[in-house]
């Protein structure tokens, strides 16, 4: 029986790494959630078991933390990049590198007015996120970004639609021209060249894609997203494309009739499971090859 090793990486994942810039008594924090991933040539740590072409995952963790230390933590994407391209450098055997960066942000915590100078509390708008794949050396590298957000928890209590839709006979659900529209969304961006101002970048995009929800009369989560991806490429020349994932958290209208009390869409129920999964990228006509760009980044079709 012929068998061979197929596809594989390794790697360490979610490393948290929280590094605390104390210079000054208003120390600044960063929070982050680091997963390295090397591939390439790696066929004799599976199939004889030798071992000398791995740089260990516990190295890969302890690089992180001692980036975070030594270079400093900017934005996640370039942290995201030098770590790939140290680990490409540091490891003859590997072909790419693929580190996946989210960062939990902190608002302090107001006294008086004023934010606290050393404590916090966790924000709750979203999680930013990078997906950076590195590849190739010296001339030939190649280094491919796709940031967004995830968790990024969104509704509108009116606004939304959704009716003319396919019948047949199991159809029961009731056509509305007014209904709650909710969702934890996902959203990957990915960049058509590196060099991005990626702070102002990721806040811009945030903002218009929350500016988009909110302004947007859905006719359906489908026609939303696609609305909101349209006005972040027309925008941001330097996005490709944008991939969405959202659960549509359906909110039921309780029926209250049995206690003698209508309920002109006041009282509802927000059922968890189960849910609407919508996904849908949207890209430019002419985008970039996207190279390994998407390479193991789970939950878009
Ligand atoms: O926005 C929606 N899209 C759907 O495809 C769908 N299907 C469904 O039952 N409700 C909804 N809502």
């Amino acid at each position: 029986m012929a068998i061979h090793l197929g596809a594989n990486q390794y790697g360490k994942a979610e490393s948290r790494v929280v590094r605390i810039y104390r210079d000054s008594p208003r120390h600044q924090i960063r929070d982050l959630n680091v997963s390295s991933a090397l591939r390439g040539d790696f066929e004799d740590a599976h199939t004889t078991g030798d071992q000398a072409d791995v740089l260990p995952t516990d190295t890969q963790k302890n690089t992180a933390f001692a980036f975070a230390k030594e270079k400093g933590v900017g934005a996640i994407e370039d942290f995201a990049l030098t770590l790939g391209g140290h680990f490409i450098d540091s490891a003859p055997a590997a072909e790419g590198a693929r580190i996946e960066v989210e960062e939990y942000s902190w608002e302090r915590i107001p006294v008086d007015g004023e934010g606290h100078d050393h404590s916090f509390v966790r924000a709750g708008s979203g999680v930013r996120t990078t997906v950076v794949n590195v590849e190739g050396r010296g001339d030939e590298r190649r280094a491919y970004v796709v940031s967004g957000i995830k968790d990024l928890v969104v509704l509108k209590s009116t606004g939304s639609e959704f009716h003319g839709f396919l019948k047949d006979r199991y159809t029961t659900l009731p056509e509305t021209n007014d209904r709650i529209l909710a969702t934890s969304l996902v959203a990957r961006w990915r960049y058509d060249h590196a060099g991005v101002d990626w702070d102002k970048s990721y806040d811009e995009i945030k903002a218009l894609l929350l500016e988009q929800f909110a302004t947007i009369h859905s006719l359906a989560l489908q026609q939303t997203l696609y609305g909101m991806g349209e006005a972040v490429l027309e925008r941001h020349p330097e996005v490709a494309e944008i991939r969405f994932s959202a659960p549509n958290k359906h909110h039921f209208l309780v029926d209250l009739s049995p206690f003698g009390l209508e309920n002109p869409n006041e009282v509802f129920i927000a059922a968890d499971r189960p849910y609407g999964l919508i996904e849908a990228t949207v890209v430019r006509d002419d985008a970039s090859d996207a190279g390994s760009a998407w390479h193991a980044v789970p939950g878009f079709v």
